[in-house]
């Protein structure tokens, strides 16, 4: 029998939703999504409405088949909705939880973050997301507004409150062209001056695009184009991960939670790895926009990746979809012969498939563009994640490789 990549109401049905579209009040350089409004431009407000906030609660919920319901919220910025948007999502969630348990995660610039703000983010349990790209220098770089002024300070205040109110909040970072060079000051920050616990770093890889519908950056379909220019390159990108790693599995394991190394060795045992990119399909988590459209993937927000709107189609409809489904499977079996064949394959999956734009070393297309970085990064890493994979399967703490590296050394 093929193997599914999508079983019917195995695991939980995930789409993030959007209360506000591409609106924000920063202008990012490389935010691949702010250029979403193009494909509402007849449409002259990008917000959700409370009717189709109460209609999505309430199908979100009763489409589950598991105990826990996960919404995330995310943008555009989502803070540009007033309080009152999710206090009435709160109370809506409470109306239709039939029992369930209910997270809520949301992902914000931080920037427009108040007392007030965190008191309802603590007062119902948010996971906060902030974006933040190491330190001033870096984050300020390309975290601007549309007048060009920087946004670091402002995002440090938010932190700050966040950490007075005691929210629990993670830090999502980018690496691009300009940080890239600088793995230690970038991680000394976020562990040293934000003691944040659970980091997220994301590669930026963007092409731009010669499409017809005026979007600035490429999808998939799209075979060439220049690459933009904040994109990290693969040698930064390899030379990044590994010397970070070097720093944290030797004083860091069990103490800080680095999304990318973590979801390295569930790969190494075999587990479900934590971010989408490193996993074998895709198509588990879908996106819904303010007006309800419903589209494969974040990075996947182009007409020909709709899958339908909620008002004419179940969200169950769309997330077992056969387009669903092809979009899931398409990461594994669109894979060239040169990912087939590597020791890494298992590990790395080809990344994320919106990568893959160059051609391996037999000139097949459909290479990903940092295919040499997560090939150095992964033999870097292997002996340590063999010990960290020992140590798991022996119920032990992967942390003690730390030990070990100190025995030999
Ligand atoms: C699009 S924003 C929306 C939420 C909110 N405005 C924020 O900045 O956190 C979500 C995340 O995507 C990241 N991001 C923006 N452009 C990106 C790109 N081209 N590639 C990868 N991540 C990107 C941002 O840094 C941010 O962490
Ligand atoms: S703050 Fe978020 S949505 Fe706004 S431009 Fe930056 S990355 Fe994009
Ligand atoms: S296309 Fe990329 S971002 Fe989207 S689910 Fe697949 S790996 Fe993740
Ligand atoms: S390291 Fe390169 S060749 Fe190996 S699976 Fe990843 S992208 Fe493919």
């Amino acid at each position: 029998m093929k193997e599914a990549t999508i079983t019917p109401f195995a695991k939980p049905l995930y789409v993030m939703t959007k209360p506000v579209g591409a609106v924000c009040n920063l202008a990012c350089d490389y935010c691949y999504y702010l250029e979403k409004a193009k494909l509402y431009e007849e449409q002259p407000r990008h917000v959700m409405s409370d009717e189709l906030l109460e209609k999505f609660i309430k199908e979100y919920i009763e489409s589950q088949t598991m105990p826990q319901v996960l919404f995330t919220w995310h943008g555009g910025e989502t803070l540009m909705r007033p309080l009152s948007f999710y206090k009435k999502a709160m109370e809506l969630q409470k109306k239709y939880a039939g029992g369930r348990t209910i997270d809520n995660c949301i992902q914000t610039n931080g920037t427009l973050l108040t007392d007030e703000w965190c008191e309802f983010f603590r007062e119902n349990n948010f996971l906060v997301g902030i974006s933040i790209d190491g330190p001033q220098e870096f984050h300020d770089e390309y975290r601007k507004n549309k007048m060009g002024q920087p946004s670091f300070v402002k995002v440090m205040r938010g932190i700050n409150l966040l950490k007075k109110h005691g929210v629990e909040w993670n830090a999502m970072a980018v690496v691009n062209d300009y940080n890239a060079d600088y793995p230690l000051d970038f991680y000394r920050f976020f562990r040293d001056e934000l003691d944040c616990h659970y980091i997220q770093f994301t590669p930026i890889v963007e092409r731009l695009s010669k499409r017809a519908d005026g979007l600035k950056l490429s999808s998939l379909k799209q075979k060439d184009g220049e690459v933009a220019p904040f994109t990290v390159s693969p040698e930064q990108w390899g030379n990044f991960l590994c010397t970070i790693f070097d720093e944290w599995v030797k004083k860091d394991v069990g103490n800080y939670f680095i999304q990318i190394f973590d979801s390295t060795l569930a790969n190494w045992v075999g587990q479900q790895p934590g971010v989408c990119s490193m996993a074998k399909y895709c198509g588990h988590a879908a996106v819904m926009e303010f007006n309800g459209d419903v589209y494969s993937c974040d990075h996947f927000v182009f007409p020909e990746y709709k899958l339908g709107n909620i008002y004419q189609k179940t969200l169950v409809e769309m997330m077992y979809s056969k387009e669903q489904e092809a979009f899931g499977a398409m990461k594994h079996n669109s894979l060239p012969r040169q990912c087939l064949d590597c020791q890494y394959e298992f590990a790395c999956h080809g990344e994320c498939p919106k990568n893959r734009f160059v051609v391996t070393e037999d000139g097949e297309p459909g290479l990903n563009y940092l295919c040499k970085g997560y090939y150095k990064f992964f033999d870097h890493v292997a002996p340590y994640m063999d010990f960290m994979k020992k140590e798991l399967l022996a119920e032990r703490a992967p942390a003690n490789v730390m030990d070990w590296i100190r025995e030999n050394e």
